[in-house]
């Protein structure tokens, strides 16, 4: 049988946020899209199937568990509305834009043979891609460390797997403490797993203030999690049912032992399959894919978009990459990864810490005038929240320019901080002032009223 050809006006490769939208917007405009996607289990990518959507499932799961429940029981049934969710997502993600006029999904993995073409899928299951404009959206896979004895040993998972587990670990170690890490361990511990997060830094979230690392280090030991910093891994050796995980702290030696071993030191760009080279697509030391501020490769029709081009990586940027790219392809080409501004994070342990802008150590680094405005959670009068949903652990803080009042940037480790944070961040794109913020109505009960208060709470920066 002769391998099927098919032409299209736009192919993208890979089924993530970025590649996904820019199809959905390119088959509306009536371009004859084809998407492939190496994985039946990978349709709408890593973020509904095995990153975000599931973790943050498993965060709502694990919090709201009872000491009374059976540990392994309700973890199993944890899973459960995980993969229950996950699939209907995936199969939602398939048939909305398979059943456009205009656009197919292939699942298979794609691999370059000229700047135009691509091969999906092996032997008399192969077919020919050709486009006149390609789109690479082929996100981002673990980085394991070259840790002696860890890629080989028997208790190594994935954060995948960890979504998928049927049964939980007596103990986990994780190696790494950044967003993945530390997710997992409060995820984890709140399940009743003993988790140990293993550091090389020297201090937990380097990037953030030392109040704020401090109090989401507190909240993470006062739940259980035990957290080692400046620990070197030095090597893992299996022992039957758990791993002897080594490491260097201060000039001395010490192991820690678990059944589980998490690396979560790092995603890298993904292309090993994609055959680069017979495109002539260029890549950068770190392994992502170059492109310049309208995402455009090396090779201007060919763009890439989302993890594998070496941005941040979270799912909301792969979307903005999708705005990027439909701005070049349809509309007027002015959009640019320069137009973004205070781009927030939040990293969900319980309760989320979200930041946008400066911290107050940069604005210092930087020289500016600046105040900071600062409360503990509980002791904010003018959000009962907390109290309300019996979280009162945080602390918000805002950096504060002297000179304009504009907001420079904010810290929030309190309950509904990634809904908060998008406020503060819209506040900073549009020069709305802390004085505004301050004086502004809110909802009561609700988190965003702490502005009430918070903004009054300032004290000159230093
Ligand atoms: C556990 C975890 C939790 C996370 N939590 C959050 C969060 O809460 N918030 C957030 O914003 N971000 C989060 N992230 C990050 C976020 O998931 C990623 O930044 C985002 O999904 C990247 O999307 P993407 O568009 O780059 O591609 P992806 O969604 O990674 O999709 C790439 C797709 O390409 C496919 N592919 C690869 N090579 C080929 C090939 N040669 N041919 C065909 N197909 C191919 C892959 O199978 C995959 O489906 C999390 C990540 C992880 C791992
Ligand atoms: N909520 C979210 O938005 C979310 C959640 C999970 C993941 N993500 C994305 O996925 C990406 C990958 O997450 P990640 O946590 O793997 O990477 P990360 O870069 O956030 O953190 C890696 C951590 O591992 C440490 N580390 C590196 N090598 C080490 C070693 N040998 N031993 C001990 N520690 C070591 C680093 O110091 C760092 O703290 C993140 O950058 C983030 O963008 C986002």
């Amino acid at each position: 049988m002769a391998p099927t050809t098919l032409s299209a006006d736009v192919l993208v490769i890979g089924f993530g946020k970025g590649g996904k939208m820019a199809a959905h917007g390119l088959a509306d405009a009536g371009q004859r899209v084809v998407l492939v996607e190496r994985s039946a289990n990978m349709y709408g990518g890593t973020c509904p199937n095995v990153g975000c959507v599931p973790t943050k499932m498993l965060v709502h799961y694990a919090t709201a568990r009872h000491l009374k429940d059976d540990a392994q029981e309700y973890f199993a049934d944890s899973v459960e509305g995980v993969r229950a969710l996950t699939s209907a997502f995936r199969a939602g993600n398939f048939a909305s834009l398979d059943g456009k006029p205009t656009a197919t999904v292939l699942t298979g993995t794609a691999r370059f043979t000229d700047p135009h073409t691509v091969t999906v899928g092996e032997g008399d299951d192969r077919v020919t891609v050709t486009a006149p404009t390609i789109l690479l959206n082929t996100g981002s896979a673990p980085v394991i460390p070259p840790i002696p004895g860890l890629a080989t040993s028997e208790h190594l998972v994935s954060s995948t797997e960890l979504t998928q587990a049927t049964a939980l670990p007596e103990r986990l170690v994780v190696v790494g403490g950044g967003y993945l890490g530390l997710e997992f361990a409060s995820i984890y511990q709140h399940f009743g797993t003993h988790v140990t997060v293993l550091e090389a830094a020297a201090e937990l979230l380097p990037r953030e203030d030392d109040d704020i690392a401090a109090t989401a280090r507190e909240i993470l030991e006062g739940d259980g999690v035990r957290i080692i910093t400046g620990a070197k891994v030095t090597k893992v050796v299996d022992r039957g049912a758990v791993a002897r995980v080594e490491y260097e702290q201060d000039g001395e030696t010490h192991s820690v032992e678990a059944g589980a071993l998490l690396p979560a030191t790092g995603r890298r760009p993904v292309t090993d399959d994609l055959h680069l080279d017979a495109a002539g697509v260029k890549t950068a030391a770190n392994g992502a894919i170059e492109v310049d501020e309208y995402l455009r490769t090396s090779r201007p029709h060919i763009y890439a978009l989302g993890d594998v081009n070496g941005g941040p990586q979270f799912t909301y940027v792969s979307l903005d990459d999708s705005r990027i790219v439909l701005d070049q392809l349809l509309g007027q080409g002015e959009r640019s990864t320069a137009d973004r501004v205070a781009v927030p994070r939040t990293l969900f342990i319980t309760p989320p810490l979200a930041t946008v802008g400066l911290s107050e150590r940069e604005a210092r680094e930087q020289g500016l005038n600046f105040t900071v405005a600062r409360e503990k959670v509980a002791d904010i009068v003018a959000m009962p929240r907390a109290y309300t949903v019996e979280e009162t652990r945080g602390l918000m803080k805002f950096v504060i320019d002297a000179d304009t009042d504009l907001i420079l940037g904010a810290a929030l480790l309190s309950i509904d901080a990634q809904e908060v944070i998008n406020t503060v961040a819209l506040a900073i794109r549009h020069h709305i002032t802390a004085t505004e913020l301050r004086s502004s109505i809110y909802t009561h009960p609700s988190t965003t009223e702490a502005f009430n208060e918070v903004f009054g709470k300032v004290t000159p920066g230093h």
